[in-house]
């Protein structure tokens, strides 16, 4: 029997350094695949795995919960299949979909001896509630979903900060174990013991029932088109249906209320959904673009840091990272999240990397941004 885990969270919660952790001290002597899927094009932290015994499998250039979830089905399978795993981790893209991946893991419940096991959501106790309100959609369903929610950064949060993003995390989800000690304080063995001992046929429930329901949803948008210009009347009904449902709009879009009068106020709308009145359910590609260059180009540091310095003011850049060569032939490694970046030097790579994921990007302006 595989166990399967899914280690979700928003861009750069910290799913990689959790799982890292959680490889060097809870998983040891077990077989262990890693399924990454990276929403950006060019891959970055399979890397760092690669001489621990671990067995990876990147997934890129889309999410496995809407673009390549027939890819992430068969993928699995084969996993399974030629490797016969004590444990499957699956970390999706900061921006999937927890229930929706949730859902592929059930369909291959059904076929191979696996057992969807841990759900847990890593959330930055920093930017938890900002996040929450911008990205509404991708975020909530991860905190709704889990079993676990882990807080990375609580060390650096405020009691009041930490209370706030408690309380938010239980307003979506009640029961969910939420770890608000400094993960280094605690050891892999413990957080083990709470992320197994959540019993999940609730979520695997709910997972199934939510599914169905955007598969539902999904079949009358359709019919909802095709009734467009055939039947007028019948239109005014789908639309007055679209009111109505209103209030289940799962979009990020701050302003339910105004949603009412969405064909008035689609421009004010932040969702980055361009059509408002026939799409309430988006996927994460037409949202959030990622932008990725591989690059023998030498980087300062200190231009480096200037570009990480004007991404951490930007309010569209959600998430940067890679590996560049410096003009002193050291490498740099970098990791920017909102509120912070980071460079270390690390192992010289095949090629210079760099990926940047955000909201409005442009990749003329980011060629000029980094001097490429
Ligand atoms: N101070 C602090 N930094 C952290 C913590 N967790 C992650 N980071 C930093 O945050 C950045 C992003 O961490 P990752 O583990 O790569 O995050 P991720 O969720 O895998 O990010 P994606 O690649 O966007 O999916 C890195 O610079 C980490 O060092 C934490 O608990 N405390």
């Amino acid at each position: 029997m595989t166990k399967i885990d899914i280690i979700s969270g928003f861009l750069g919660a910290g799913k990689t350094t959790f799982i890292k952790k959680m490889i060097d001290e809870a998983f040891t002597g077990e077989k262990i695949v890693l399924i990454e899927n990276e929403f950006g094009e060019v891959g970055i932290d399979g890397g760092f795995l690669k001489d621990a015994g671990i067995q990876i499998t990147e997934m890129n250039s889309g999410c496995i919960c809407c673009s390549l979830v027939g890819d992430f089905g068969k993928n699995l399978n084969e996993v399974i299949t030629k490797y016969h795993p004590d444990r499957i981790l699956i970390e999706p893209s900061g921006v999937g979909k927890l229930s929706d991946v949730m859902k592929s893991v059930i369909d291959i419940e059904k076929e191979q001896d696996v057992k969807l096991n841990a759900l847990v959501t890593v959330v930055n106790a920093l930017k938890a509630s900002k996040q929450m309100k911008a990205f509404g959609e991708f975020f909530n369903n991860q905190i709704e979903y889990a079993t676990t929610v882990i807080l990375s950064r609580s060390q650096n949060a405020t009691p009041e900060q930490l209370e706030f993003c408690v309380n938010k995390i239980q307003e979506l989800n009640p029961k969910a174990a939420i770890i608000t000690t400094d993960w280094a304080k605690l050891s892999g063995e413990q957080i083990l013991k709470v992320m197994e001992g959540q019993d999940n046929l609730e979520m695997k429930a709910l997972a199934e029932a939510h599914h169905a329901k955007e598969e539902a949803e999904h079949e009358h948008e359709h019919h909802h088109h095709d009734h467009d210009h055939e039947d007028h009347e019948h239109h005014h009904d789908h639309e007055d249906h679209d009111h109505e449902h209103d209030e289940n709009c799962t979009c990020g879009c701050h302003d339910h209320e105004e949603h009412e009068h969405h064909h008035e106020h689609d421009e004010n709308c932040t969702c980055g959904c361009h059509d408002h009145e026939h799409h309430h359910h988006h996927h994460a590609d037409d949202v959030f673009t990622s932008w990725g260059k591989e690059t023998p180009h030498k980087f300062e540091r200190a231009k480096l840091e200037e570009v990480l310095k004007k991404f951490v003011d930007s309010d569209n850049i959600l998430r940067s990272k890679g590996m560049v060569e410096s003009t002193d032939g050291t490498w740099l490694y970098f990791d920017m999240v909102p509120g912070e970046y980071e460079i270390r030097e690390g192992e010289p790579d095949y090629t210079g990397r760099i990926v940047v994921i955000g909201t409005e990007i442009h990749e003329d302006e980011l060629l000029k941004t980094f001097g490429l």
